[in-house]
């Protein structure tokens, strides 16, 4: 996987998206034939007068598998278009550690979150809902929601204190970056690592979404064990941009989110001028509708790390930073079987979002695209009375949960809900008693029932 070469044919920078395909792959790819040095990274004199620029995700001295590094060809050096940073307000995006808010121990679930009126740019339009760990010491996660109403135009952004996992719910944007252009709609994901560039463009209307900042380790395919080779997340249906560059001098505005804080500097020109890059350091795509769900076909219901799409490792093996988990549709053909999520608690705390159609663990609404959910470490949660009743009753024939994508961001780390989130009026006040509602069965004469 992670040592497959690609030299593909690049557009010059028209703002099509376009893709080099396989996760983690050493890619090369040029806008300019002959911009890429040949047999060598650091030529004493580039083609075209670029500048050589190393990216380095991981210490250089990382293990292979973990190594990660690009060499970007550009028209300036990132220092080149750097200085004059000056603190800017970072409006609702707050990063861990960050207490703001105490909370009792609850299951939390908020409804969606309506589409601001005012302008708001991707970057402007982050709204923090849970934190955790620590960004400076580079383990831990936060959710977001983001609201985009306006293109970000002259406008740069990056991020130094984690690599973002776009995760959109309503809309579609144009992600220009340093590496190339990626269309990326709901249905689909978007991973941005930490360092790179990007300017966030509306397609066709104002767009909403999720964001997980990871603070920790690259996100990562999981192993598959005795899967074998194939199913879950495949890597071919990984999608990294082709070369596309902006030749643009033009007063614009550098944003970097760095020690948990926004800056910004003016710059003379576009920081995407990368006319040509190789390495296995770039921004990615995937439509979670290529996961191909792999699950019990006989009776139970497995942990729901059957259905990891990526995984942030973290030092302990098994232990993940953030797992991130879909829920697909797929058919349920369990046999004797309690079918929804199992009662349960989780040292591991749980995210939830949903992008389309409904989650089974909650079919009656109150679950709803657009919404969230926090079931928070060692918190008791599982299906609502009407699932349970449901789901005990159900005649087991095979049916297909269709038309729907619920996912989690799930941490090793207890997540902490911001101000923001605590005093939204989406809030669902009664949703900590949901428990309530499931009578007592028991019955000591009554074996069946
Ligand atoms: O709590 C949840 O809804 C997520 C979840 C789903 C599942 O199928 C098993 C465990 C689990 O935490
Ligand atoms: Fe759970």
């Amino acid at each position: 996987m992670n040592v497959v070469q690609q030299l593909t044919p690049a557009k010059s920078g028209s703002g099509e998206a376009d893709y080099l395909s396989g996760f983690g792959n050493q890619f090369e790819t040029e806008a300019l034939p002959g911009a890429l040095p040949i047999g060598r990274n650091s030529p004493q004199r580039c083609a075209y007068g670029l500048y050589a620029e190393q990216l380095s995700g991981s210490p250089f001295t990382a293990p292979r598998a973990a190594n990660e590094r690009s060499w970007l060809y550009r028209i300036r050096p990132t220092v080149a278009n750097w200085g004059g940073f000056r603190k800017a307000d970072a409006g609702l995006w707050r990063t861990a550690p960050c207490a703001e808010a105490e909370m009792a121990p609850a299951p939390l679930r908020w409804s969606p979150v309506p589409m601001p009126r005012e302008g708001m740019s991707f970057v402007e339009g982050v709204r923090t809902v849970t934190t955790a760990g620590d960004a400076g010491s580079q383990a831990g996660m936060a959710a977001h929601l983001y609201f985009a109403t306006r293109s970000m135009q002259d406008e740069y952004f990056y991020n130094a204190d984690g690599e973002m996992l776009v995760v959109p719910q309503q809309g579609d944007l144009r992600l220009r970056t340093e590496f190339g252009v990626i269309d990326v709609g709901p249905g689909e994901v978007a991973v941005i690592p930490r360092g790179v560039k990007l300017r966030a463009e509306l397609k066709d209307g104002p767009a909403r979404g999720y964001l997980c900042e990871n603070y920790g380790g690259a996100l990562t395919l999981p192993e598959r064990g005795p899967i074998g080779a194939n199913c879950m997340a495949n890597p071919r249906d990984f999608l990294t941009p082709v070369a596309a560059y902006e030749d643009r001098d033009a007063p614009s505005r550098l944003t970097v989110k760095w020690g948990g804080s926004l800056w910004a500097a003016e710059i003379p020109a576009s920081p995407l001028d990368v006319v040509a890059w190789h390495g296995n350091y770039a921004p990615y795509k995937y439509d979670l509708r290529r996961y191909s769900p792999v699950g019990p076909i006989l009776f139970d219901h497995a942990d729901p790390s059957i259905f990891t799409v990526l995984t942030s490792p973290s030092e302990t093996p098994g232990t993940a930073n953030i797992d991130f988990v879909i829920f697909p549709d797929r058919w349920l053909v369990a046999e004797d079987t309690f079918r929804p999520p199992w009662y349960h608690m989780n040292v591991m705390s749980e995210f939830m979002g949903l992008i389309y159609g409904v989650y089974d663990a909650k079919p009656g609404g109150g679950f709803e695209p657009g919404g969230f959910s926090l079931h928070n470490t060692m918190l008791p949660h599982g299906p609502d009375r009407e699932a349970f009743e449901g789901a005990s009753k159900a005649e087991l024939k095979p049916r297909k949960q269709e038309g729907t994508m619920a996912f989690m961001f799930e941490t090793r780390f207890m997540q902490r809900v911001t101000a923001y989130a605590a005093g939204l009026e989406q809030l669902q006040k009664d949703y900590g008693g949901y428990g309530r509602g499931l009578r007592k069965l028991f019955d000591p004469n009554r074996r069946e029932w």
